[in-house]
């Protein structure tokens, strides 16, 4: 099975931390603005399954109205929508992200694709401005699935994130998926960390 996930959110969430948690199984601290489609493999039920992750740093370019917002959801068999617990607009912005999401899949006839809402820097939770519950409710009302996480202290609940995600996917038929169109957006990891390191001097 292979399925595309796009990481969404506003500003500074954790979009990047999230994604290179799950594949590093680390939490770096900084991570660049580098819009990066990673490749990740690993073994459930005896199947392979390849997840293609497009994790991208928000602008304004990024709103839901642009044509590179419209691509991503073409592309995209299910979603990862991030807010930050500490900061309320983050999470005002996850409706608006789920309408267009919807839809778009629905204007292009496709199945409602998977979507998980995740409530990140749960370590932060003396500076929370969004309820648990407020999350959960969201997300019983959208048909979505939620999980609060700490990509800053917690690989395991990084990696239920995206277990729970492709337990949603496993029947569909996701197999064939067709090259982008563009070139220079596939960087690999060590880009990551090459550009923390020139960083930091
Ligand atoms: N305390 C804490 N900080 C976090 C957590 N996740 C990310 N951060 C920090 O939040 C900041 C933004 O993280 P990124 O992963 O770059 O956020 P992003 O959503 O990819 O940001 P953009 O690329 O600007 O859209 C960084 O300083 C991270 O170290 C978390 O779980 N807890």
């Amino acid at each position: 099975m292979e399925a595309n996930i796009v990481v969404l959110g506003t500003e500074s969430v954790g979009k990047s931390a999230l994604t290179v948690r799950l594949l590093t199984r680390r939490f770096i601290g900084e991570y660049g603005d580098i819009e990066s489609i990673y490749s990740h493999s690993f073994i459930a039920d005896g199947r392979e399954i390849t997840l293609n992750i497009w994790d991208s740093p928000y602008s304004e370019d990024s709103s839901v109205e642009t044509s590179l917002f419209q691509k991503k959801v073409r592309w995209a068999d299910s979603f990862i929508l991030v807010y930050s617990i500490c900061d309320r607009a983050s999470f005002n912005s996850i409706s608006r992200f789920i309408q267009t999401i919807k839809s778009t899949k629905d204007y292009l006839g496709a199945d409602k694709p998977p979507i998980v809402i995740v409530g990140n820097k749960r370590d932060l939770h003396h500076r929370r401005t969004v309820l648990s519950e407020e999350g959960r409710l969201l997300a019983l009302n959208t048909d979505c699935h939620f999980y609060e996480v700490s990509a800053a202290e917690n690989y395991h609940s990084v990696l239920m994130v995206f277990h729970g995600l492709v337990d949603r996917m496993k029947d569909a038929k996701l197999t064939t998926k067709r090259p982008l169109g563009f070139k220079g957006i596939v960087k690999s990891m060590s880009a990551v960390f090459a550009r923390r390191r020139t960083d930091s001097f």
